[in-house]
């Protein structure tokens, strides 16, 4: 390839040259790159074509297009399929085509690569080291079952970009022992374009192979592939993000560009959907308040101005729950002053995430079966999109195998979800512990202790980058960062059914009108909820679970009138510890 050694490259260990192509361009190394190549920098969208040499750019990884020609829709040529994508914004391709001869591929890939010059964008070579040194492009990627990277290396020079695909654990150690330029992680989902691919990893194998090769390589960028669009783009960013160390530099796509008929248009949406914070990442941590005792009071006027919020805004809740509880969580819906809408239909979700800018969406798997999911998917991309809460409740998720995985496909492919509330059986079927229950009620065993209870919460909050409630006698809410116990509630809840399902109608609405602290939102929900059983089992009358039933509704119904005036005296009763 172009990209032949100089004496003074060859003195050069790889590892030593491919570090100073990471960090800062010494003027030699510009020299020598620019002489071989004609790449220039590719800041910015939308791309012209360059004038003259720029100097070496750094490797921008952001948006990775690899090509099957397979896929082009009818009439559509690689050549200006490309160059549409390029100027939509695609930093880096990667000729991939399987089926061709050598010939044909070397030929192919000097018209793709008289293209990807022209705007300054690297072009590497899919398996095939002899076709990049044929072509002369800047590198190639390489897979397991292909030439081994030393020998790569050797044969493609020290300035050459070299890419190595990580499926597991181990290849991400492997991989990020050698000096290579960048990591192509995946298949992150199971995808028709390459039927051979190993395993689908899911965004939480991503965040462990990511873990593992910033400990190993933290300079070594990776970009993610496989199954990836734009209606799932953000969702996987954001949970594949790793509790420390890097996150991605970039995502590879195949058929979401390829298959596309306008690839201009839909490299520009990729890439803006990869550069922007998804719609419902918290704001930064200054806004949000510190949850320790000496906050209390403004912790509580916060509360109050929650539940207040619900009375002002009248937000929309949108219930896929159980045909079991649902007039119940309609009751309980209006009586905290929100608005309730019972709907299983997926032709109207889209439409019911957009009604309102204060409204949410309730999940609730009690009756559901895996038919559901295509509706529970939608529900949630859907929502995802315009930036509304959903809250899931995994009723009875380890009960049935049936159930466990279709907990388990909501959490790897179907989206973000805001909340999971669940019982101590629940969480921990959340949290991958196998818990077997009998039906649905609460485990509640704190078997480890509440402090083992704790660090359960705590730990999926962080993994999901997201809120989980363990409701139980004692109540543990976690964000990952802050924790709350909260201990209050009576023994009667457990005892009407329905009332831990409609917990999710009340924090539903919370986070429709407090998006800013989302753990807020669900604290307001969770004592106005649990005060109002407390309230309800005092009241006059109330022999058991029939008469506590109607005195909670009109408690939690006082709760909001109150609030509503600005009397947050309903609060003197918190029991709360944070952690
Ligand atoms: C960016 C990127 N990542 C991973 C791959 C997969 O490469 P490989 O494992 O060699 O599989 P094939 O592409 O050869 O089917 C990739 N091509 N690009
Ligand atoms: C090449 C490759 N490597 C892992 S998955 C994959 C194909 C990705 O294709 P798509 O973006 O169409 O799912």
């Amino acid at each position: 390839m172009a990209m032949a050694d100089t004496p003074a490259m060859s003195m050069m260990s790889t590892t030593d040259a491919m570090t100073m192509q990471a960090e800062e361009p010494s003027s030699m190394q510009a020299q020598i790159q620019m002489s071989m190549s004609q790449i220039s920098v590719h800041e910015a969208a939308p791309r012209v074509p360059s004038m003259s040499p720029s100097p070496p750019p750094k490797l921008d990884l952001s948006l990775y297009l690899v090509t099957s020609s397979s896929l082009l829709p009818p009439g559509a040529t690689l050549e200006s399929h490309v160059e549409a994508a390029i100027k939509g914004g695609v930093t880096i391709v990667q000729l991939r085509e399987k089926t061709l001869d050598t010939a044909p591929f070397i030929a192919l890939g000097k018209r793709i690569h008289a293209v990807t010059q022209k705007y300054g964008v690297p072009l590497l070579i899919n398996d095939r080291i002899d076709v990049a040194q044929a072509v002369g492009c800047e590198g190639a990627h390489i897979g397991w079952d292909d030439m081994d990277y030393d020998t790569a290396r050797s044969l493609l020079g020290p300035t050459a970009i070299i890419g190595l695909s990580v499926s597991n654990l181990t290849q991400a150690s492997l991989a990020a022992s050698t000096s290579c330029n960048y990591l192509g992680i995946g298949p992150v989902f199971s995808t028709p374009t390459k039927p051979d691919a190993s395993a689908a990893m899911y965004p939480s194998g991503v965040r462990q192979a990511l873990e593992l090769v910033s400990s190993k390589r933290p300079d070594l960028p990776s970009v993610i592939i496989g199954g990836i669009d734009s209606t799932n783009l953000q969702s996987v960013i954001y949970k594949s993000r790793p509790v420390s160390g890097k996150s991605i530099a970039g995502v590879a796509v195949v058929s979401a560009i390829i298959s596309s008929t306008e690839p201009e248009i839909e490299a520009s949406n990729l890439l803006s959907l990869f550069k922007s914070p998804p719609p419902w990442a918290s704001p930064p941590p200054s806004q949000t308040t510190v949850f320790t005792d000496f906050y209390l009071p403004l912790i509580l006027s916060k509360v109050v101005t929650t539940i207040r919020a619900i009375q002002e805004h009248k937000p929309l809740v949108h219930h896929i729950t159980n045909s079991v509880v649902k007039n119940f969580s309609a009751n309980v819906t209006l009586a905290i002053g929100a608005s309730p809408i019972m709907s299983e239909n997926s032709e109207e979700v889209g439409d019911l995430a957009n009604i309102s800018p204060h409204s949410a969406c309730l999940l609730n798997m009690g009756t559901s079966g895996t038919s559901d999911r295509e509706l529970f998917k939608r529900a949630i991309r859907e929502n995802n999109k315009s930036g509304k809460a959903i809250v899931f409740d995994p009723v009875g998720a380890g009960a049935t195998s049936m159930r466990r995985e279709t907990v388990k496909w909501i959490l790897d492919e179907a989206g973000y979800i805001d909340v999971i509330k669940g019982n101590e059986g629940e969480i921990r079927t959340v949290a991958g512990q196998g818990v077997n229950m009998k039906g649905v009620d609460s485990a509640d065993s704190g078997a480890g202790g509440l402090e083992e209870l704790v660090g359960v919460v705590r730990n999926v909050a962080m993994q999901e980058r997201n809120i989980i409630i363990m409701t139980g006698a004692t109540d543990v809410l976690s964000d990952g960062n802050r924790t709350v116990i909260i201990r209050n509630g009576h023994p009667l809840q457990s005892l009407v059914t329905g009332m831990g399902c409609a917990l999710g109608s009340v924090l539903s609405a919370a986070l429709a009108v407090g998006k800013d602290d989302k753990l807020l939102s669900c604290l307001a929900a969770l004592l106005a909820y649990n005060i109002a059983a407390e309230r309800a089992a005092k009241k006059e009358g109330v022999k058991g679970p029939g008469g506590f039933m109607t005195a909670f509704l009109d408690e939690l119904y006082e709760i909001a009138e109150t609030s509503a005036s600005g009397n947050g005296m309903w609060t003197e009763a918190v029991k709360l510890e944070f952690r």
